[in-house]
C-alpha cells in the first residue's frame, strides 16, 4: 500500500528538471517537500498527479500505473498555484460541481471550514484576493475523499493568523480521518513539527529521503573558536559554515566520531530543520556573516 515513483526523469527544453527521482509516498503520513525555487517541487508533484508525463520512470498507487486509471486517480488529489475554476463562478456552484464530481466530498465540513477562514461561499471565485483563493482550494483538498493529498505552496498569501488556522485544521483533520499529505512550501519552521517525514529535491534529485527525528539526530551545529571547531570538525560532513564576531559554527550532516573527545570550548547542538535545509542547499561552500 503505497505510491512508488521510480526512476522519473524530467527535462524541459533540453534542461534536466529531474534525474532519475524515486521515492515511496506510504499512507496515513505527513510529508514534507522541500527544494529551492525552480528545484522542480511542482513538476514532481505535476508528475505523480498525473497532470503531467514523465519522460522516463512510472508512478503507481498501490503497484497499479496511475497513467490515465481513473480508479487510481480518484484517489489522489492535488491543490496547486494553477487556478482550475472560473472567474464568474460562485463558490456555492464550485462546490456543487466537486459534490457531484467526487461522490463522498464532505460537503458540511467544507461550509464549517468557509466560516472558520470567514470566507462567502456566495462570491465568485474571480472576485477573492489571492489568500482567500488559497484558503477555497485548501478547503476543497480537506473535503475531498483522497487518501493522498497533494498541498503545492498551500499558505501562498495567507496571512498569518490564517496559516495558523491552517496547521491547526490540519492537524485535527488528519487525527479525524488520517490520509496522507504531501505539503511543498518554502515556509519550513512553520511545518517543521507537523510533518513526519522529508523530502529534499536539489539538483535535481531526492538528496535527504527520512523521518524528521532521524534526520535532526544526524545534524550538528558545532561551534567555538575558528581553531577548534575547524580541528574537531576534521573528516566529518560539513555542510556549511558561518563566522560571526570570534565565533565559527560549522554545520555538520552525519555521524560524529564519538570515540573523538569534545574539547570544552567547542559546543555542540542540533541544527532546526530550516538551518539544515539552508545549508544543504547552498551552493556556496561557505556563507559569511558579518
Ligand atoms: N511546463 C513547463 N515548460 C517548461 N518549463 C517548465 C515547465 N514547468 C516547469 N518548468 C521549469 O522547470 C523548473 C522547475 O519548476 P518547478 O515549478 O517544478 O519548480 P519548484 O521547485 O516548484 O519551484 P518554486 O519553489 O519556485 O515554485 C523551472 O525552471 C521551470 O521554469
Amino acid at each position: 500500500m503505497s505510491i512508488q515513483v521510480k526512476a522519473v526523469s524530467q527535462a524541459f527544453h533540453h534542461q534536466t528538471i529531474l534525474d532519475n527521482v524515486s521515492l515511496t509516498i506510504e499512507p496515513e503520513k505527513i510529508y514534507g517537500l522541500l527544494g529551492r525555487n525552480g528545484a522542480g517541487k511542482s513538476t514532481l508533484l505535476n508528475i505523480i498527479s498525473n497532470r503531467i508525463f514523465a519522460d522516463h520512470g512510472t508512478v503507481t498507487l498501490d503497484e497499479q500505473s496511475m497513467r490515465d486509471n481513473d480508479q487510481t486517480l480518484g484517489r489522489i488529489y492535488l491543490m496547486s498555484e494553477v487556478n482550475l475554476y472560473p472567474d464568474r463562478t460562485k463558490l456555492n456552484k464550485l462546490l456543487d460541481t466537486t459534490t457531484q464530481l467526487y461522490g463522498d466530498f464532505d460537503r458540511p465540513y467544507a461550509e464549517r471550514l468557509a466560516k472558520e477562514f470567514g470566507l462567502d461561499l456566495n462570491a465568485r471565485f474571480g472576485k477573492l484576493s489571492t489568500g482567500y483563493r488559497t484558503i477555497f482550494k485548501l478547503i476543497v483538498a480537506f473535503c475531498v475523499p483522497a487518501d493522498y493529498i497533494f498541498l503545492d505552496e498551500p499558505v501562498l498569501g495567507l496571512d498569518a493568523n490564517h496559516r495558523e488556522l491552517f496547521y491547526n485544521e490540519l492537524i485535527e483533520t488528519y487525527s479525524e480521518k488520517p490520509r496522507t499529505f504531501v505539503i511543498s512550501t518554502h515556509l519550513i519552521e512553520e511545518i517543521a513539527n507537523l510533518i513526519e517525514h522529508v523530502f529534499v529535491l536539489d539538483h535535481h534529485q531526492i538528496t535527504v529521503n527520512g523521518s524528521v527525528p532521524d534526520i535532526l539526530e544526524r545534524a550538528y551545529t558545532i561551534s567555538g573558536s575558528d581553531h577548534d571547531v575547524t580541528t574537531y570538525t576534521q573528516g566529518l560532513n560539513v555542510i556549511g559554515a558561518d563566522h560571526l564576531g570570534g565565533i565559527t559554527a560549522h554545520y555538520v550532516y552525519g555521524p560524529l566520531q564519538d570515540d573523538r573527545p569534545i574539547p570544552d570550548t567547542v559546543k555542540i547542538e542540533h541544527l532546526d530543520l530550516q538551518k539544515l535545509f539552508i545549508n544543504l542547499t547552498n551552493t556556496k561552500e561557505e556563507a559569511h556573516v558579518n
